[in-house]
């Protein structure tokens, strides 16, 4: 049997029904040669879920990523995705000799003619609250700034799952707290699908519906959490303090209480 016959990866553009996941991993396994990363991985994700990834360094949370991108094909098992991805980075993936315009412009290249790439562009500026800066080039953004182009520029082509790796964490905290809130809000007014890998326990348990802790690799699931809190999300909420405790203790880095 050859590697392309064990992995699959399907891509549906029409979601019809909101009863099939956005995606639905089956048996999925890969390696780096010898190196087991992913074993026996199974996991549903519900179409406009946002999902948190945490676990050890090294477990295999960014070649999870990678499989679900469709960048990296799964050494075994199967992985389909409703709708089309888009993946945005922790370090500035802006073009640096493009104003934020020309970025965000990119992500709306399939659209037919000018005028309505114009007026989605306006939308996408207004939408991150940065139309004063669509002729800035980002070394004159702060970076939580461009991060906000980056999500702009994901968000423009109307892709329905967003992965995000670890993309807040070249931020201070305060400006990766009102990211968050900035999510948050873009989100209620742009739903997706989003997959957050983060170091981040509390900015998992913050901004997620459900977090997944990984075990060292190869990577299984450990646990899952569903924070119970509403949205807009509260960070003192009980359920994101809680679920912070938990994920610190799943972790190994705090005890139980007694
Ligand atoms: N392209 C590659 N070729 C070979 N080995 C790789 C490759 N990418 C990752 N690895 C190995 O796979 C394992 C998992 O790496 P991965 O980057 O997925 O972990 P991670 O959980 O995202 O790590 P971190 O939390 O430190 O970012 C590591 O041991 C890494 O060295």
């Amino acid at each position: 049997m050859t590697r392309s016959d064990l992995a699959t990866i399907h891509t549906t553009a029409q979601i019809q029904s909101s009863d099939v996941p956005a995606v639905a991993i089956k048996q999925l396994e890969h390696a780096y040669g010898n190196l087991s990363v992913i074993e026996n991985f199974n996991l549903e994700i519900r179409r406009h879920e946002f999902l948190a990834i945490v676990g050890p360094s090294g477990c295999g949370k960014t070649t999870l990523l990678s499989l679900l991108s469709g960048y990296e094909q799964p050494t075994k098992g199967s992985i389909a995705r409703l709708g089309e991805v888009r993946m945005i980075y922790q370090q500035g993936g802006l073009f640096p000799w493009l104003t934020v315009a020309e970025n965000i412009g990119l992500g709306l290249k399939r659209l037919p003619n000018a005028k309505e790439r114009q007026k989605k562009l306006e939308e996408m500026l207004a939408l991150v609250e940065l139309p004063m800066f669509a002729d800035s080039y980002p070394h004159q953004l702060s970076g939580g700034m461009k991060q906000r182009v980056e999500l702009a520029r994901a968000l423009a082509d109307d892709s329905d799952i967003l992965l995000m790796d670890e993309p807040f964490s070249s931020l201070d905290y305060i400006a990766r707290l009102q990211l968050r809130q900035e999510l948050g809000r873009i989100l209620s007014l742009r739903p997706r699908t989003v997959v957050l890998v983060t170091h981040d326990l509390e900015e998992a348990a913050h901004l997620a519906d459900r977090v997944i802790v990984l075990s060292e690799r190869p990577a299984r699931i450990q646990c899952e959490l569903v924070v119970n809190a509403p949205r807009p999300r509260n960070l003192t909420h009980p359920a994101v303090i809680e679920t912070t405790q938990r994920l610190l203790i799943e972790m190994g880095l705090e005890g139980a209480p007694k």
